[in-house]
């Protein structure tokens, strides 16, 4: 098992670059499947989820060729389909979320998919409701096997349809939007989710052919095409990493420079952490974020005690609460983070108070951050990393402590942040990844 040490109080200074959007990856990858012809992609993230999906196609026969690091060349011209059924596809897509995703292009192209019972974050429920009744609306028959957790789904033709989802879930509208692209007639959804990540995939699929509007709303109109072809798509920059560099800045009192940010596509999550009190400049496609000796979280302007909570783009990802909620450790103030979504992703404030944070979980939902204003400094512990965000934060947590830190439970971390040891080490922090 892996473990990162930590030496923690070092100030980190420097420059550093987003990897590839980790969400994104995961739905461009499984697009790959809609087309017999060349797919290139660039500014992959070489990450443990996203080359874990590559090997799928690879198992699933796609031809891949890796060009760089960054880079890859599917084409999908000979499927198995077959291997869709074997007991290694269970288990290999079993360990990531985004598996989900090869359903709506296998239903697309070959009007057969299996949703496998999927891995990701153990952070809570993860219903797959939506993408199912989706699937049926456009003409899908399934069967769901209780004992492999496995839904079988079949069609002999997909028809388009208007559909209202009942929540605008990120995976499921990425499914349905897929295998609309290639169904007969028009399909209308409404209350679909539209992260950046679903703009990228439907702006690669018009560009391979389908006929998509409603790009960035939560109404999408697909005309069903015959045929998708070949196209080249870069990834945008991981905003979920960027806010990450952002709390890791002021919980350090680091300055750093995070080089080509993708400013544009952030949305509200540099507001957020101005809501903190962290100060930022945008410098072209740059955030400059400046040594700051103390934070002060913003309050309402009745005074109110400001609260942090998750909602369905253009409202603020769940996935960055975690680092939200590290960071306000060492504000002026306070702040309740609500986490709305997922049941059991705030558990992990147990190690943060153990390191001496003043934080109040109400419930599983909610968590009430008290700055310590620097006054005295996070304990460095031994601690277990439950999610890829949580580890982030606890790392976080981790580098801005007095003394040493054991982080276990890595792999969690690596699911979604390229080389998170050696890029921090070249801002100098003290992170030494080993085996114990
Ligand atoms: C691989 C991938 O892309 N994973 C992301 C994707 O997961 P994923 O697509 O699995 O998440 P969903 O959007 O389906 O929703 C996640 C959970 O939140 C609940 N829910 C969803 C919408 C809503 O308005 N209210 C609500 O309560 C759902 O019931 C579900 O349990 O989107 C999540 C929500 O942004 C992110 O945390 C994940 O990082
Ligand atoms: C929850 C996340 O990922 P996944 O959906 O892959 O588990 C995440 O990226 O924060």
């Amino acid at each position: 098992m892996n473990v990162f040490e930590v030496r923690g109080g070092n100030r980190l200074k420097g420059e550093i670059q987003p990897q590839g959007a980790k969400n994104e990856a995961l739905q461009i990858i499984s697009a790959v499947l809609l087309t017999p012809e060349t797919v290139t992609i660039h500014n992959i993230p070489d990450i443990l989820d996203v080359n874990l999906l590559i090997e799928l196609l690879g198992e699933m026969n796609v031809k891949v060729r890796r060009t760089d690091r960054h880079t890859c060349t599917f084409q999908a011209d000979d499927v198995n389909v077959d291997y869709l059924h074997s007991a290694d596809f269970k288990k290999k897509s079993g360990r990531l979320r985004g598996s989900v995703m090869l359903a709506g292009a296998m239903l697309a192209r070959f009007k057969k998919a299996f949703i496998p019972k999927p891995g990701g974050d153990k952070i809570g429920r993860r219903r797959l409701d939506t993408h199912v009744i989706g699937f049926e609306k456009l003409g899908t028959r399934f069967d769901y096997n209780q004992e492999d957790g496995f839904f079988h789904l079949t069609a002999d033709k997909l028809q388009g349809t208007y559909m209202l989802l009942d929540e605008p879930s990120v995976t499921g509208t990425a499914n349905i939007v897929m295998a609309a692209s290639m169904a007969s007639g028009t399909t209308t959804i409404y209350n679909a989710a539209c992260e950046p990540y679903l703009q990228q995939l439907c702006k690669m699929l018009n560009r391979m052919g389908a006929k998509i509007s409603g790009i960035g709303s939560n109404l999408l109109t697909v005309e069903g095409v015959d045929y998708l072809g070949g196209t080249t798509h870069t990834m945008l920059p991981d905003m979920i990493e960027v806010g990450s560099f952002i709390g890791l800045a002021a919980m350090t009192q680091s300055e750093i420079t995070i080089k080509n940010a993708g400013i544009n596509d952030l949305g509200i999550i540099p507001d957020k952490f101005r809501q903190l009190g962290i100060q930022m400049e945008f410098k072209g496609d740059d955030i400059f974020i400046p040594e700051q000796e103390s934070y002060t979280i913003q309050r309402y302007f009745d005074g109110g005690v400001l609260t942090i909570y998750d909602h369905p783009w253009p409202g603020f990802t769940p996935d960055l609460l975690s680092i939200v909620l590290v960071t306000a450790i060492q504000a002026h103030g306070s702040v309740l983070i609500h986490q709305k979504m997922f049941e059991s992703r705030l558990f992990f404030v147990d190690k943060l108070i153990e390191m001496g944070a003043q934080i109040i979980l109400c419930d599983p939902h909610r968590a009430v951050v008290i700055g310590l204003e620097r006054e005295q400094r996070l304990r460095g512990i031994t601690m277990s990393s439950p999610d890829i965000r949580a580890g982030v934060a606890l790392l976080i947590a981790a580098l801005s402590a007095e003394g040493k830190s054991i982080i276990q439970n890595i792999e969690q971390i690596d699911r979604g942040y390229q080389q998170i040891d050696t890029r921090l080490q070249a801002l100098g922090a003290d992170i030494k990844r080993s085996q114990k």
